[in-house]
């Protein structure tokens, strides 16, 4: 059996070269010619996956290890009888955490105050659910836009989340987006937050956009940045037409990161563990290595807090010392000032400084309420 597999695909040679021929290859560029001869495909994010790419290839199976698949024909490959798994979930602790090294961020820099404000988040997936879940156990006052996971609640009688309008979403202190990509459908994403969404927006909300580029329009945003005279807190990883970036939007958010919010040392494993799950059910195999021996432990195994501090800096401080998103922001700063071409963007993702997730690592204090904090924080 002959599997092509993207080179950025953490232990795919492990997992996948007792089935056949392994090979590694540049998922950005990836080739017809390429992959004519192959059995099955294993992508991330940057490979479009559609009939200019497979058609008349041998391929039967194809496996994403991400959670979006707006990169995927999805119908395309069913008409095909091509089979395909993606990895949802895989990196949603990845996604919280990086909400929260952001949020972080901002409150030892600019002293943003958001435990107490009013939060609002879009999509309410395994990422949105995620941050949604980790803002509720802090008590923080947070309400969530979804109008299809709404009207799915709604026809089970569950009442349990606070759906709320996106106008409602827009005028909170905090928007954390988790939408995906998508052009069809009842609610299409592409361009859901335009000039009208943000005229909404007030001056000293904090914005943080880790779903897909696309879904905010980010000349509405620069003009917004403008009119609130630069009053805003932006988080940025993702880009409108991405591996491209606006310099302009760049020089506007104070966190700028290269697409890597779901890019945690285990949330990598796990999509490529969850895609070679996929690949041994439909191939009928028995599976070698479990999801336990696939994901790496955290390096920092336990932090131990000698100090009581206010609950904004204990969050912010106990964050950073896992993953402090500043540093991706001044590599990808200081990349682009040096070489902004085309290939800056993905280089910085392949070159990526590994980090783990907050629940790698035990926390001790003395405090219980700080443990209590930080177990709600994802520790
Ligand atoms: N920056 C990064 O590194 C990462 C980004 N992502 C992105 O985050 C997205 C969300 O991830 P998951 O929550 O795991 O996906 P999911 O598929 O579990 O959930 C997506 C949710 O968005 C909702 N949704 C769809 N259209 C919507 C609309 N118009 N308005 C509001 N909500 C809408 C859906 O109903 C669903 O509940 C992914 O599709 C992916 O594009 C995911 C992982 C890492
Ligand atoms: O899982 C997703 O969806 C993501 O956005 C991934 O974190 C993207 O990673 P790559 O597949 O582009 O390496």
């Amino acid at each position: 059996m002959k599997i092509i597999a993207d080179e950025n695909m953490p232990n795919v040679t492990k997992l996948f070269s007792a089935f056949g021929e392994v090979e590694l290859v540049n998922g950005r560029t990836l080739t017809k010619e390429q992959v004519k001869d192959a059995d099955v495909l294993l992508v991330r994010s940057v490979t479009k996956v559609s009939s200019e790419l497979l058609k008349g290839s041998r391929v039967r199976f194809v496996g994403s290890a991400t959670i979006g698949v707006d990169h995927i024909d999805t119908e395309y490959l069913a008409e095909q009888g091509i089979a395909f798994s993606s990895a949802p979930g895989c990196n949603a602790d990845a996604v919280a955490d990086y909400v929260f090294s952001g949020l972080g961020f901002l409150a030892l820099t600019k002293n943003l105050r958001w435990l107490n404000k009013k939060i609002g988040v879009i999509g309410y997936g395994n990422v949105g659910k995620t941050v949604f879940d980790r803002f509720a156990a802090l008590g923080c006052d947070v309400c969530v836009y979804d109008p299809i996971k709404q009207a799915e609640y709604a026809s089970q009688n569950k009442d349990s989340v606070p759906f709320v309008s996106l106008a409602s979403i827009m005028a909170c202190d905090v928007i954390s987006l988790h939408a995906p990509l998508t052009k069809e459908g009842d609610y299409p994403t592409i361009g859901m937050i335009g000039k009208g969404q943000l005229q909404q927006v007030k001056a000293g909300t904090a914005i943080i956009s880790a779903g897909r580029g696309g879904v905010i329009d980010e000349s509405a945003l620069r003009e917004l940045y403008k009119e609130r005279r630069g009053d805003l807190h932006l988080v940025w990883d993702v880009w409108q037409g991405e591996p491209e970036l606006d310099l302009e939007t760049l020089s506007i958010v104070d966190i700028a990161t290269p697409h890597i919010a779901g890019y945690s040392k285990q949330g990598r494993e796990k999509g490529t563990w969850m895609v070679y799950q996929a690949f041994c059910q439909y191939f009928n195999i028995d599976k070698q290595v479990s999801l336990r021996d696939a994901i790496s432990p955290g390096r920092l195994r336990a932090l131990s807090l000698q100090e009581e501090l206010e609950e904004e800096e204990l969050l912010a401080r106990t964050a950073h010392a896992i993953y402090d998103v500043a540093r991706d922001d001044s590599r990808l700063r200081f990349n682009y000032r040096r070489y902004a071409d085309k290939a800056t963007f993905d280089w910085l993702r392949k070159h990526y400084v590994e980090r783990d997730e907050f629940a790698t690592c035990a926390v001790e204090s003395s405090s219980q309420q700080a443990l209590i904090k930080l177990k709600a924080m994802g520790f």
